[in-house]
């Protein structure tokens, strides 16, 4: 992403997204419904919709419901991709990608009273995320990761603990290859969520794993 960019995006709203909680805790991003309602009676608070690369007419129904077992849980659901969808169903909110912010309707996002959360890997895209005021920003990928193939090396705990000294007052999520055993030394560097897949999703048994995830990252104290 380069400095052009900025000029690239569309046009931004007049205020900051509304604002979500500074830590939000266990983040699991989850691909269905069935995930999605397990996870919210596991106790989780906030949890994302990914499913990727559907016609929006494959997943409407899916996101609908989603978005209503969000609300019937009282959590912060956000819908990864479909902002159409998470608009016209009133998500909580929408996570987007660097590439998305280009072709996004944000004014739109902003006026339907959505929270906005925002990709970031380097310097150049945090700048980016910035200038678009959401509610948090995410920053990854940490660590190695085999749910996703991403096209930069990871940050590493180093950088992470730069970026989040960068935004202060942001709420900030990590994400990328963050296992059990590595949330202390992620927390350690500030960051007031941890969004994770197969931390979950691939454990030997999930509602333990989800247990103890909840209980290093939103009871332990810090
Ligand atoms: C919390 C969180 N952080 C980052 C991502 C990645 O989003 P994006 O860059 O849009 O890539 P895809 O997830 O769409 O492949 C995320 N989904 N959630
Ligand atoms: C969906 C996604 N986005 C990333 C980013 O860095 O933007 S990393 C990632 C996958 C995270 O999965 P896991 O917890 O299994 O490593
Ligand atoms: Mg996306």
């Amino acid at each position: 992403m380069t400095d052009t960019t900025l000029t690239h995006l569309p046009a931004l709203p007049d205020t900051p997204f509304l604002p979500t909680e500074k830590k939000l805790g266990l983040y699991p991003v989850v691909d269905t419904l069935s995930w999605i309602e397990r996870l919210l009676e596991a106790g989780v608070t906030t949890i994302q919709l990914r499913i990727k690369d559907q016609p929006d007419t494959e997943v409407e129904e899916i996101i609908q419901q989603a978005i209503e077992l969000g609300k019937r849980f009282n959590a912060r659901l956000f819908i990864n991709d479909y902002w159409r969808l998470a608009v016209k169903h009133q998500a909580y909110g929408v996570h987007l990608g660097q590439e998305d912010l280009l072709t996004a309707d944000l004014k739109a996002i902003h006026q339907a009273g959505l929270r906005l959360g925002v990709s970031t890997h380097d310097d150049e895209e945090l700048a980016l995320a910035i200038a678009v005021r959401p509610s948090y920003i995410a920053l990854g990928h940490i660590f190695p990761t085999q749910t996703k193939d991403m096209p930069s090396a990871p940050q590493g705990v180093a950088e992470l603990k730069r970026h989040v000294a960068t935004i202060p007052d942001y709420p900030t999520v990590a994400i990328g290859g963050i296992s059990i055993d590595r949330v202390p030394e992620v927390l350690a560097c500030g960051v007031g969520s941890i969004a994770v897949v197969s931390a979950i999703t691939k454990a030997p048994d999930w509602r333990q794993a989800t247990a103890e995830l909840l209980r290093l990252i939103e009871h332990e104290e810090r």
